[in-house]
């Protein structure tokens, strides 16, 4: 059956087109009540959204068939990204297609605002001609800060530099090296918030950003400041906005975006202001941006639905990796030794740490680990376990996790170990891979043996004497269960041995028990990898 993408906001034609020309079905759904939307998503195995469809944690609750959330533009806000990732649905987003319009619209707000365009060309079509009421004010000489300087805010930087502005910005995540390559001086916030004449938003919007422009920062402003909002509706409090526009402390504000969208009634008399140039979310909205981040996007949800590699993902930044055709091999076989790591164990793991040693690259070793996890957790948890929701429910279940990357060897040019401990309970399995595609057991806990890392197995450790190896055999082929393959790891004849013994058929519980009671076995395990 081929994949189903849902659209539930206008995207550029040429999304349509390319899943069209890869075999999906395109479900374009542009009116809708919340009882056809549901019906919708419950069928859907991509989804493709611009800011216009809240993607709810009730929604992504009901796509059961759902892998792929697409955001053809940059802000996730409208979508539960927490619910997205515990039911292992990755979303990715169109990161860069629609700065430079971003970029442009926020020029074009502040230009708006510096001369009253909006309101002059109001009052000229009423029929006035009020020269002297329109009196604006030059850009040139004055001071922009800049509040985010990522790609959007660096871009304003660029374009407003040939207006002759000087620029402050304020990005805790941004060096001062990098903010001087685009001429801006990188302040503290409220040295940028003291002597800007224009400031400009251009951040994402969480719990950090919420109001980060409000009443006290207004007080602190240059009087008649200009504020722009392009970014996110609420990082400037709007109330708080509407009070300093009032009370003449802002001279103008531009906005594109609202707390709310479309904008209710009780921003009516901020969006109405005299000083305020506002519109309705369209910084992003012209033809070369929407086909930019419509393509982009729509790549990523194709790779995502195909197993490919997806460069922008916003969840799960494992599966960037996982998708590496080179990786796969490491992956498939960090997943099984996690598979019997745990099944050694007596009760659940409280932790656990991949190390990978020799010729394993060291950018593999984060997605190792999850890789890891996901043998962990599918045996464990309740729900289906991949890339994206492993690391948020080993959280959940208590399961810390870590990776090391050594490059010493010893015998094997690969190596990956995972260790599990619970308490004073610790296994450790080791693997290798012979020949680029041969998955090997080399060592359990203290035991070097060579097993291969599937189907039935069971584990136990005896005394290393004559007999023993027979005495199992029988009770298998007693209960008709046929043996594979077999591996003993020694250590000296007397001591115990460990031995793997690989099965066709599944061990009864009843023969389980009764190799567990002779003489000289104990820690008897039965081990299914899948
Ligand atoms: N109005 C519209 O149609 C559009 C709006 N946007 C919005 O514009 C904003 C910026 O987009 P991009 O530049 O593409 O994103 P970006 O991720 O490239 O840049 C965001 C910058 O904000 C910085 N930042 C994060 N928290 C901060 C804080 N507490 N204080 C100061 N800086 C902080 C980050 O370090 C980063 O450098 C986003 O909110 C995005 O959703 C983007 C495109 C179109
Ligand atoms: O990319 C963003 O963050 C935007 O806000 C653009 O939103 P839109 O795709 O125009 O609904």
């Amino acid at each position: 059956m081929p994949h189903t993408v849902l659209i539930t906001d206008p995207v550029d034609p040429v999304c349509t087109d390319m899943l069209e020309n890869k075999g999906f079905e395109v479900d374009l759904l542009l009116e809708y009540d919340e009882e056809t939307l549901r019906e919708h998503v419950s069928s859907a195995n991509g989804w493709i959204v611009r800011s216009g469809t809240t993607v709810t944690a009730e929604l992504i609750e009901l796509a059961d068939n759902l892998e792929v959330i697409g955001r053809a533009g940059v802000g996730v806000d409208n979508i539960d990204l927490d619910a997205a990732t515990r039911k292992g649905v990755l979303v990715c987003n169109a990161p860069d297609g629609n700065t430079i319009s971003t970029a442009e619209h926020t020029t074009a707000m502040m230009q708006a605002l510096a001369r009253t365009i909006p309101q002059a060309n109001r009052s000229l079509l009423s029929g006035k001609w009020e020269r002297k009421k329109f009196s604006g004010s030059e850009l040139h000489s004055k001071t922009l800060g800049i509040v985010g300087v990522g790609k959007v805010g660096r871009a304003v930087a660029e374009r407003m530099q040939g207006f002759g502005m000087k620029l402050l910005g304020f990005d805790p995540l941004v060096s001062e090296e990098v903010a001087a390559r685009h001429d801006i001086e990188l302040v503290d916030l409220d040295t940028l918030i003291e002597n800007s004449d224009f400031i400009t938003i251009h951040t994402p919007m969480n719990e950090e950003t919420r109001g980060l422009l409000g009443t006290e920062a207004f007080e602190r402003c240059k009087d008649g400041v200009r504020v722009v909002n392009c970014a996110r509706g609420g990082i400037v409090d709007e109330m708080a906005l509407l009070d300093a526009l009032k009370a003449g402390k802002v001279a103008g504000a531009a906005l594109d975006v609202y707390s709310k969208e479309p904008p209710p009634e009780e921003l009516t008399e901020l969006i109405q202001h005299p000083n305020v140039v506002a519109t309705p979310h369209i910084a992003a909205t012209t033809g070369a941006a929407q086909e930019k981040v419509a393509q982009q996007i729509t790549e990523q949800v194709i790779n995502g639905l195909m197993g490919e590699p997806v460069m922008t993902p916003v969840n799960g930044m494992a599966i960037r990796m996982a998708a590496q055709p080179e990786v796969q091999t490491y992956l498939e076989l960090a997943d099984r030794l996690g598979q019997i790591a745990y099944q050694l164990m007596e009760g659940n793991a409280q932790s656990l740490t991949v190390k990978c040693r020799g010729e394993v690259p060291r950018r593999y070793a984060e997605v190792l680990s999850v890789a890891a996890l996901r043998g962990v957790l599918n045996q464990w948890a309740d729900e289906p376990v991949n890339f994206i929701n492993a690391p948020v429910l080993a959280e959940d279940m208590g399961l810390r996790f870590s990776e090391t990357r050594e490059a010493e060897h010893g015998s094997y040019t690969n190596l990956i170990e995972v260790e599990v401990k619970a308490g004073d309970e610790t296994h450790v399995v080791a693997g290798t891979i012979f020949h680029g595609t041969d998955l090997r057991i080399v060592r359990i806990d203290t035991y070097e043996l060579e097993a291969k890392p599937e189907g039935e197995m069971i584990l136990y450790r005896n005394v290393d004497r004559p007999g023993m190896l027979a005495t199992v055999g029988d009770l298998l082929a007693k209960a008709n269960v046929n043996i594979g393959a077999l591996a003993l790891g020694r250590k000296a004849r007397g001591e115990m041995a460990l031995t793997a013994v690989s099965v066709d058929d599944e061990v009864p519980a009843a023969v389980l028990e009764e190799i567990a009671s002779l003489d000289g076995v104990e820690d008897v395990r039965s081990v299914k990898i899948r």
